[in-house]
């Protein structure tokens, strides 16, 4: 055993691997606590998945990781992730990863080797189909309503846990969606109570006992270690007696699933769907005990995910006014948003979904042409690319050895895939650190073609490919893989060919296009012609099974997220209902930006009064544009202008002073104003009494008292003299 380990050891070491973090002075007792546990300190730490980040930076896009006496190989290269999760010849997960959560899900089938897993997977995979989701879309426009309501019962100035009350909305829409069953999540929800929830009797709420078991299992996957070693504090004794509340609900609702018999022809629930699976070996029905993992892992797998992933974009959308303002103008190109014409908007539909995510459908072709995808879906995936919820992503294993970059990596080597660092790595994307939706308006995006090192005929992208693969000379794996192709997207060699090792891709050469840059320059047989080989294989791999993504935050392949159809339905829907009637800003009591960790607090307004900015950006985004401009001298807001119109949004009449100017501005038809003359001779001061023309012909005149000053210095004239609202700070 000890000889087989060292030779384990000794095949990774030619793998590059970041130096551990010196831990206090550097003593013999700190270089051999740095020598044992390796990089282990640093992964146990909150903010990892940044340090993996730049790990990546120092040493490349595979390196390897000592933790403990274990090894780990971490891979980010989107050629690379490409060709390990799909279809890779006996790919599995590995074992570590469910060790940790199979005592919260029981006997979940986790490997891919499992009749169980295939059974199920397959069996329950019409259950998210379009059809499925499309009936069962009343439930979750249920409990969306249920969120408005808790959201209306708050003031408007309420500071709430809104991770929180996402996490309740999305336990309800997958138990009633999934399981036909209400667990009451949202009607629990408290703003007041710390996490949002029922604090007497919360060892029976069922939120408080996921949200629990949920955090150790976070805590364990941080460090593994807990389980065995610290099982004697109370917080983990307290967490395990959760899990054994969890299963004993998942159990109870197993086993009334069970008893609702045998299920109607058109039912497409999990429920039903599960219901109708046998056992391969007897015919018979699955008995509640196999039942039980599969309830468990889709309200584990779904419930943080799914609200994290919401309550993130709100987030980001809180910190960048300007995108929200477009997700705003396309909600009310749809009717969805709240205006001073459309204070009710009416309720989001199935359909509205594919309109704001086009993703969500796949491409949306009309009448031939792809239909470009829309703010709203740009904005959910550039929250999903830079804070993707799964951010450590899945641990893989293979039962043979298998080339990767031109190294072999031993049988059931922990290979780990890191979708955070992939995600946000200048390797891959322009500005990966700017929170910028419109790079998802580019259609094609998610693939890594797009991205830096892709740019076809981008000299850094061929210069990377270059040098990359002349780092691994034709090695007799790399030479393996360029024969291989032609086999599954020719990623893989079969093991006959190369006895002790499949051969996974050496497409570390950049992406097909940039591997195809450089090897276009190279000469035969020169150590980059290697990238030739490489490079077709690459295109090869994008020809046959899709082209390698750079954005992958349902992770891909045969083990990705069944259940993301549902997820991307729920966000999408939820979050266009909340942004139709609510501005979401960080709660000032909290740390601010930086100090936003897991949960993120936020304070909800009600639109379209107050701030005249924020009533302008809900009404329209190219004001918002206009008035940042720093060469403005004056933007005008007339009665009968729309912008405008859209301040008297939501105001309920007693806001109003003088309710005859609001209803004659409301009456107001739609127009432009032009300036006839904004600037007195000088041209430092506002003139009195400048003269303004109406496109309908009419003259204006403005008042120094209807100047209001703008973003950036800029005027907003406001051909209003009456105070309308009682001590608000704009209008005098
Ligand atoms: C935004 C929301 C979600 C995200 C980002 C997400 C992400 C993921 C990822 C990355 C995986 C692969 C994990 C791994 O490889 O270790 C996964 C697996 C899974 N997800 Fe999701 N998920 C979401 C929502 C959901 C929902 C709503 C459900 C079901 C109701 C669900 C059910 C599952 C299941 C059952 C698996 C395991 C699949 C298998 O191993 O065959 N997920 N999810």
């Amino acid at each position: 055993r000890v000889a087989s380990y060292l030779a384990f050891v000794r095949r990774l070491a030619a793998l590059p691997s970041p130096p551990p973090a010196a831990h206090g002075r550097c003593t013999l007792l700190s270089r051999l606590r740095t020598a044992l546990a390796g990089h282990a300190g640093e992964l146990t730490e909150g903010r990892h998945h940044r340090t993996v980040l730049r790990w990546d930076g120092l040493v490349g896009p595979v390196f390897r990781l000592n933790i403990f006496w274990a090894r780990a190989v971490v891979v980010t290269q989107p050629e690379l992730v490409h060709q390990l999760l799909r279809g890779g010849a006996g790919m599995d997960k590995a074992q570590l990863t469910y060790q940790v959560i199979n005592p919260l899900l029981s006997l979940f089938s986790a490997s891919s080797h499992s009749p169980y897993w295939r059974l199920v997977r397959k069996g329950v995979a019409p259950g998210f189909s379009m059809r499925s989701l499309r009936a069962s879309f009343p439930h979750i426009q249920g409990v969306i309503t249920s969120v408005l309501e808790a959201l209306g019962r708050l003031g408007p100035d309420a500071a709430f846990d809104v991770d929180s009350l996402l996490m309740r909305s999305t336990m309800d829409v997958i138990g009633r969606v999934g399981f036909e069953c209400s667990f009451g999540g949202v009607q629990g929800f408290h703003a007041t109570s710390p996490g949002g929830g029922a604090q007497q009797g919360e060892e029976d709420d069922i939120f408080h006992i996921i949200t629990a078991s949920l955090e150790e299992v976070n805590r364990r996957w941080g460090n593994p270690l807990r389980a065995r070693f610290l099982w004697w504090l109370p917080e983990v004794r307290a967490a395990e007696r959760h899990w054994r509340a969890f299963q004993r609900r998942m159990h109870a609702l197993a086993a009334d699933i069970q008893r609702r018999g045998q299920p109607a022809a058109g039912d497409e629930s999990l429920a039903a769907h599960l219901l109708r699976l046998r056992y391969p070996h007897t015919g018979q029905p699955l008995s509640v005990d196999r039942l039980v993992p599969e309830l468990s892992t889709f309200f584990v797998a779904g419930i943080d995910t799914t609200a994290h992933t919401m309550a993130w974009t709100l987030y980001l959308l809180a910190q960048h006014p300007e995108a929200e303002a477009q997700v705003c103008a396309e909600l009310d190109a749809l009717g969805l948003l709240a205006t001073a014409e459309r204070p009710e908007p009416r309720a989001v539909e199935f359909d509205d979904v594919g309109r704001l995510s086009s993703s969500f459908f796949g491409a949306v072709i009309k009448c031939g042409q792809a239909v470009p995808p829309l703010m709203p879906g740009a904005v959910n995936k550039e929250s999903m690319r830079l804070l993707p919820v799964d951010t450590d992503g899945t641990a893989i294993e293979f039962p043979h050895d298998i080339q990767l970059a031109g190294h072999t990596i031993p049988a059931y080597t922990m290979i780990w895939v890191h979708p955070f660092t992939t995600h946000n790595s200048p390797r891959y994307w322009e500005q990966p650190e700017l929170f910028l939706p419109e790079r998802f308006l580019q259609p094609g995006a998610e693939y890594a073609a797009a991205g830096p090192q892709g740019r076809a005929g981008g000299s850094d992208a061929g210069q990377k490919g270059r040098q990359h693969t002349a780092e691994v000379p034709g090695s007799a794996a790399t030479a393996g893989t360029a024969d291989g192709g032609g086999g599954s997207g020719g990623a893989w060699a079969s093991p006959a060919r190369s006895p002790t090792s499949s051969a996974v891709a050496g497409a570390a050469a950049g992406t097909a296009a940039g591997a195809a840059a450089g090897a276009a320059a190279a000469a035969p047989g020169s150590p980059a012609s290697t990238a030739t080989s490489i490079s077709r294989q690459a295109a090869a791999v994008a020809g046959a099974s899709g082209q390698p993504l750079r954005f992958f935050p349902f992770s891909q392949g045969p083990r990705d997220c069944i259940g993301q159809s549902l997820a991307k339905l729920n966000y999408t829907a939820t979050l266009a209902a909340l942004l139709g009637l609510y501005n979401f800003r960080l709660d000032p009591q909290s740390a601010g930006p930086d100090g936003v960790r897991e949960v993120v607090k936020l304070t909800e307004e009600k639109k379209g009064f107050g701030i005249l900015l924020e009533a302008v950006l809900a009404a329209n985004a190219s004001i918002v544009e206009t008035l940042s401009n720093p060469y403005l001298v004056a933007t005008v807001f007339a009665p009968d202008d729309h912008a405008f119109r859209a301040l008297f949004k939501d105001v309920t009449k007693k806001d109003l002073r003088e309710q005859q100017v609001v209803q004659t501005l409301l009456a107001g038809k739609p127009g432009e104003l032009k300036i006839l003359k904004a600037w007195d001779s000088e041209g430092s001061s506002w003139a009195h009494n400048v003269g303004l023309e109406t496109t309908s012909g009419s003259t204006s005149l403005v008042k120094v008292t209807d100047v209001i000053v703008g973003l950036n210095g800029a005027a907003v004239i406001q051909i209003v003299s009456h105070v309308l609202i009682p001590g608000d700070k704009f209008f005098n």
